[in-house]
């Protein structure tokens, strides 16, 4: 692993991520945003997510953080599903097992990097005021090509690039379980693209890795490809998500 481990207790799983009979509408009753009768991800798999704009890609991924909760159905992240979870524990089981990069990377602006990886040490109950954990970011800062004097740098002052490589350490510093990676490359040209895919599927090659994209360049780095669709009431009672199981290297 690329960091020790730090609070991990569930190391028997296989399954990192299983979605069973999952609906969901943001209206009470209305067309299903999300329709999903069986999809799961096992540890350490990688799978590329796209769709067209509105089909459901950011509440899919709101639902397997556990922002969202489905209509009906359950998720389970590594095996525990998280309706057996208080809201509590939910939050913690979250902060310690999945780690999520946004779009827009949600840096805290006025912070350190450093304090801003912290945060995330902070809130899944890591202890941060430590030599060890400060090794330990060096060597993520260092794994994601930067140098360790970033970490003093305010977050407002980085470029795109830099503070696109803090939000996965932000994200891997709990080292999760589960990764989940929203268009992370739109704002950079082709090599900047390749760069990044070698960096972020080295780091996260023992994580459960969610990969969402418009990007279709992006998809020759998975074998494994999740395509969402409009969902088209009323006849089709079908699966309106469709996993397509490429074979290794046929992209
Ligand atoms: N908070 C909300 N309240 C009501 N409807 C919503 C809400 N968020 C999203 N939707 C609707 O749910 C559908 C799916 O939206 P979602 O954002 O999940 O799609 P997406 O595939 O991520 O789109 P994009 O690629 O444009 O980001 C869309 O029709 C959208 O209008």
């Amino acid at each position: 692993m690329y960091v020790e481990a730090i609070t991990k207790t569930e190391s028997s799983y296989k399954v990192a991520i299983a979605v069973d009979g999952v609906s969901f509408s943001y209206r009470k009753g209305g067309t299903p945003v999300i329709d999903i009768p069986h999809w799961q991800l096992n540890k350490g798999e990688h799978v590329f997510l796209s769709g067209p704009s509105g089909s459901g890609k950011s509440t899919f991924l709101n639902l397997l953080s556990g922002t969202l909760t489905p209509d009906s159905g359950s998720i389970s992240l590594l095996e525990k599903p998280f309706s057996s979870l208080s809201n509590k524990q939910r939050d913690r089981f979250r902060a310690n097992h999945i780690g999520v990069v946004f779009q827009q990377f949600n840096l805290i602006p006025y912070l350190s990097v450093k304090q801003n990886i912290e945060a995330a040490m902070y809130f899944a109950g890591n202890p941060i005021k430590s030599k060890k954990v400060d090794e330990r970011i060096v060597m993520l800062i260092e794994q994601l090509a930067l140098s360790p004097q970033v970490l003093h740098v305010k977050a407002d002052a980085l470029s795109v690039g830099q503070q696109q490589r803090i939000a996965i350490a932000r994200a891997l510093i709990n080292s999760p379980d589960v990764l989940i990676v929203d268009e992370p490359t739109s704002a950079l040209d082709a090599k900047a693209r390749d760069s990044f895919m070698a960096i972020l599927k080295s780091v996260a090659k023992d994580s459960a890795l969610v990969f969402v994209s418009h990007d279709p360049y992006m998809m020759k780095y998975f074998s494994n490809h999740l395509k969402m669709r409009n969902f088209t009431p009323p006849n089709n009672a079908a699966s309106e998500t469709e996993s397509l199981k490429m074979l290794e290297g046929g992209l």
